[in-house]
């Protein structure tokens, strides 16, 4: 198979596979609304597919030897450390130092005046190699850190294009050092080089993608406001069935009207946002707690007992009436009202349960307000089948 492949002809490919991950990516970059990377990447890909038509001209003696060597080199060696911060910033961390970016071609720059060994082809080309192998190596660290944070499926195939692309560059940097480099082992090389680098490019797209619905899906299960979820988050993350021994809360803030009408909508705001931060504070990490809208938002407790539920529905009651919200020269109090149904059976619809806590809810607000008040169970159904209707 290597004896087929025509070296030129590879090598043209390869310009043009490079070019190709240059142009994708920049139209990537100008869909995407929060790019990250992609211009570095774009940039890598146009700077590694000069230094290969600059060390394609020099091979031709079209550009004076000295300067296709020196520049060349400088160009692979900035090409992959850009491709690596690229990488990095695709993944999600946040935008490298200049000047970490920077040091590894200055360093290759200044050792090549200093030395003349990129007049040499051997430690040229070990030069370019180890850097691209050490970039990718480096960039399949950042692209798969990030995996728990955002847990993309692109990641994976991506990282393994660019353990490949490393596997062949490493390959490659042995041979040369042994000086057993041959011309049908560097069209074997650069011809898997092509397929990683359209690989790349469309695993660099498809993050990009796959990032931007994971984004409009989470838009549409927030609350812009306070963050927290939503109602379809909410019913979304309950389970079908809600399992006895667990518990469902509506809770309304008081007279939120009158707050509104006294110091401002803005102001209004504020203490929606310090209420859903002092209540989610107090929560499990799998305790659910969502804004159902308005003024009025809904907790869900999974497995808790029934005087462990009263506890905390007690707890968040007391926390929030303890509340000063600063506006101005005055402190904004606030209370909230809670309708609380501890779930004792299975088999009963969540639309029922929450009629029950909204039932308990109205009772607080005609209590007086600032209260909880235990649900009384939903009526139980005499015929599964009307179930969920
Ligand atoms: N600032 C602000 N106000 C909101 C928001 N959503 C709803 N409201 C206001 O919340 C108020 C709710 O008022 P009501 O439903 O009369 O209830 P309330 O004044 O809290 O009285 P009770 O529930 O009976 O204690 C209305 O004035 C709404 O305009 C919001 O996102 N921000």
């Amino acid at each position: 198979m290597p004896a087929q492949l025509h070296l030129p002809t590879v090598l043209v490919l390869y310009k043009t596979a490079l070019l190709a991950g240059a142009l994708s990516t920049l139209h990537v970059r100008h869909r995407a609304v929060r790019p990250r990377g992609l211009a570095l990447l774009a940039t890598a890909f146009l700077l590694l597919a000069f230094g290969s038509a600059l060390a394609g001209m020099g091979e031709y003696e079209a550009v004076p030897y000295w300067l296709w060597t020196h520049l060349s080199l400088l160009m692979g060696t900035a090409g992959y450390a850009l491709y690596w911060a690229g990488m990095r910033g695709l993944s999600g961390r946040r935008r490298i130092r200049a000047v970490w970016v920077a040091a590894v071609p200055i360093a290759w720059l200044v050792l090549g005046l200093a030395t003349q060994f990129p007049l040499e082809n051997l430690p040229r080309a070990a030069a370019f190699h180890l850097t691209a192998a050490l970039a990718l190596v480096a960039s399949v660290w950042e692209v798969l850190r990030d995996h728990r944070r955002e847990p993309l499926p692109s990641r994976w195939p991506l990282a393994a294009l660019l353990c490949l692309s490393a596997a062949i560059y490493a390959t490659r940097l042995f041979y040369i050092v042994n000086d057993a480099a041959t011309a049908d082992g560097f069209a074997l090389a650069f011809y898997i080089q092509i397929l990683c680098h359209f690989g790349i490019a469309l695993m660099i797209a498809t993050l990009s993608k796959e990032r931007a619905e994971a984004r409009l899906e989470q838009a549409a299960q927030t609350d812009p406001l306070t963050g927290l979820g939503n109602r379809r988050w909410f019913v979304s993350r309950l389970p079908a069935d809600l399992p006895p021994g667990s518990a469902l809360a509506l809770l309304d803030l008081d007279l939120f009207k009158q707050i509104n009408d006294r110091f401002g909508h803005a102001a209004g705001d504020r203490v929606l946002v310090e209420f859903a931060r002092n209540a989610a504070g107090q929560l499990r990490d799998y305790d659910l707690l969502a804004r159902f809208g308005g003024e009025e938002f809904v907790l869900y407790l999974p497995t808790v007992a029934e005087k462990e539920a009263t506890a905390v529905a007690e707890r968040l009651r007391a926390s929030t009436q303890a509340l000063q919200i600063r506006e101005g020269g005055t402190a904004i109090t606030v209370s909230v009202s809670l309708g609380l149904a501890w779930i004792d059976r299975a088999g009963t619809p969540l639309d029922d349960w929450l009629r029950a806590a909204d039932a308990a809810l109205y009772e607080a607000k005609s209590q007086g307000r600032n209260r909880v008040v235990r649900a009384a169970p939903p009526a139980q159904r005499s015929h599964p089948a009307s179930a969920g209707r």
